[in-house]
């Protein structure tokens, strides 16, 4: 989405949904311990003692009492809350404990997430809960081969002895082996369009999770095709492309329900919960949840909110200079994890190597972007999480949600684009109540602009950060002609190795302009 386009859809918070002018403001909500959470199944508090939770944060609190007991679930649930406060249990916990009370084998639970890096984090939640009570977690995010997850989440009937499972043979009984779903739209929509036994028909929970960033993208229209698949089925309303797969005798009859509060809704319904950092305000884009009674919580009166324990600080310097201050940042923390942010996946590339040649600073940094494939993207991340490496160079598109204990610094190498932007890369720290920083490195016609970004997000202090001028000589000693001759030698090979066509030509326009400084200059901010 332009520039823009982000920010007259932001401005459309004046035409803010009725709904949304009365929500439950979760800063007023007290943590809850675990002994005095009411209703908690003593199996749920065993295993999230194992996780090493205690209590609940208050979102956690809130949306429990709107979930568990008398009229639990009634109305459809809408959080906006900060980054790193625990959104995932909020929702995982109220489920896992309804679903169990009831244990019939079915996909009752559907959680979809925009990434699968995101999914697998997600799934994670769950699996370190659900077990407990005897319930079973899939995923459906292209991790495996489609075969394989199919044998997951499909269970195939028991046959006697020398008779062999037909996949044509609508006759046997298909069913879940799973009770909740986490998926990426992709993976979902290819195994509700082809997958044997795969059904939505028993679906009695949606979570959106990152709604504003689900909602931006179609998706292979996910999203209608699940909420017309947990329409009323009794009227006709699966058209014949979507007629649920399974066979087994369990069934699910959704009626036209005339109850009050329910008029022409299916019943049981759908129950959603939608939750972001940034959920979006736009009517036009929440209409297409469809939601029902929704009830909103946020937290505090402001639109956007930063972590408590974060702090903001800045850098102001040349933009030639850049490499030199944020090495100079990456030196002062010997071994504390960090996240540095840029505005594109070539620059994620080409910052990631220039950082891997200063090597007397002794920097382990990996790429993370949609460059990458998966695979690879999925081994990174897993040993940034194991503290393998120290440095992870991002892109935006995927780091939404991400959950890394010990990230203790996010630094923004390109200023963040939106409000928006900067929230959720600075969520990558100060979570769970942890203490964090966000550092931004601005050239001097940023300054003004980025004031602006501060007050969308509800920051009022954003001091400059009192960089050694010590370390910076000393890393200016190394950042000569002649260290520039060479990277700029080896960023040439490597360009021209690994960068599609457009990456190439660009470095050799570069390689034409005479003198090295320009051209290294030219090649550093470009990152
Ligand atoms: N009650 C709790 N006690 C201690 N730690 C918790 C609790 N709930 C969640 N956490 C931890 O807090 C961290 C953040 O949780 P989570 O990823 O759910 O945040 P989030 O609100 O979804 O963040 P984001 O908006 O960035 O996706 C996780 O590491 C999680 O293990």
């Amino acid at each position: 989405m332009g520039r823009d386009k982000e920010d007259a859809a932001e401005r459309e918070i004046d035409s803010v949904v009725p709904w949304m002018r009365a929500p439950i403001d979760v800063s007023n909500v007290e943590t809850c311990a675990l002994e005095t959470l009411p209703c908690l199944n003593p199996r749920l508090k065993k295993a999230l003692e194992e996780m090493g939770i205690s209590s609940l944060f208050p979102v956690q609190v809130s949306v429990w009492h709107e979930t568990i007991g008398p009229g639990g679930f009634e109305r459809d649930i809408c959080v906006n809350s900060p980054t790193g406060s625990g959104k995932t249990l909020s929702y995982a916990l109220p489920i896992v404990q309804i679903l169990a009370s009831r244990p019939v084998r079915c996909l009752r639970a559907l959680v979809v997430l925009p990434t699968r890096d995101l999914a697998l984090q997600v799934k994670d939640v769950f699996d370190a809960i659900a077990p407990a009570v005897g319930l079973t977690v899939g995923s459906a995010v292209g991790q495996s081969s489609i075969a394989g997850e199919i044998s997951q989440l499909i269970k195939t009937p028991k046959l006697d002895a020398g008779i062999c499972f037909d996949p044509d043979d609508l006759s046997q009984n298909l069913e879940s082996a799973v009770d909740i779903l986490v998926a990426t739209p992709g993976r979902l929509m290819d195994h509700i369009n082809n997958t044997k036994g795969f059904t939505l028909e028993h679906l009695r929970y949606l979570v959106v999770d990152e709604t504003d960033r689900l909602l931006r993208e179609a998706y292979q229209s996910w999203l209608p095709t699940v909420l017309q698949l947990t329409q009323a089925s009794d009227d006709g309303l699966f058209p014949t492309a979507f007629v649920p797969s399974a066979f087994g005798a369990l069934q699910t009859v959704r009626r036209q329900s005339v109850e009050r509060g329910f008029k022409g809704k299916p019943y049981p319904r759908l129950v959603k919960m939608v939750l972001s950092a940034t959920l979006t305000q736009n009517p036009s884009k929440l209409i297409q949840l469809d939601l029902h009674h929704p009830l909103f919580m946020t937290t505090g009166g402001s639109r956007y909110r930063l972590p408590e324990k974060l702090e903001c600080l800045r850098l102001i310097c040349e933009t030639g200079m850049k490499p030199v201050y944020l090495v100079a940042l990456l030196k002062s923390w010997e071994g504390e994890k960090c996240i540095i942010f840029t505005s594109s996946v070539e620059t994620t590339r080409r910052l990631c190597k220039l950082l891997n040649f200063f090597g007397d600073a002794n920097i382990k940094a990996k790429e993370y972007s949609g460059g990458l494939n998966q695979s690879v993207r999925s081994k990174e991340l897993k040993a940034f999480r194991k503290g393998d490496i120290q440095v992870l160079v991002a892109s935006d598109a995927l780091t939404r949600g991400m959950d890394v204990k010990g990230v203790t610094n996010v630094i923004n190498y390109d200023m963040p684009p939106f409000a928006k932007t900067f929230i959720h890369r600075a969520g990558r720290t100060a979570r769970a109540g942890q203490a964090g920083r966000c550092f931004t490195l601005l050239s001097n016609h940023e300054v003004r602009r980025f004031s602006k970004l501060l007050k969308k997000v509800g920051s009022d202090s954003c001091p400059i950060y009192p960089i050694s001028p010590t370390s910076l000589d000393s890393i200016r000693a190394t950042y000569t002609p002649s260290f520039l001759v060479s990277a700029l030698e080896k960023l040439k090979e490597l360009v021209e190795s690994e960068a599609p066509k457009k990456g190439r030509q660009a470095f050799r326009h570069n390689s034409r302009t005479g003198n090295s400084q320009t051209k290294f200059n030219k090649t550093t901010s470009d990152t």
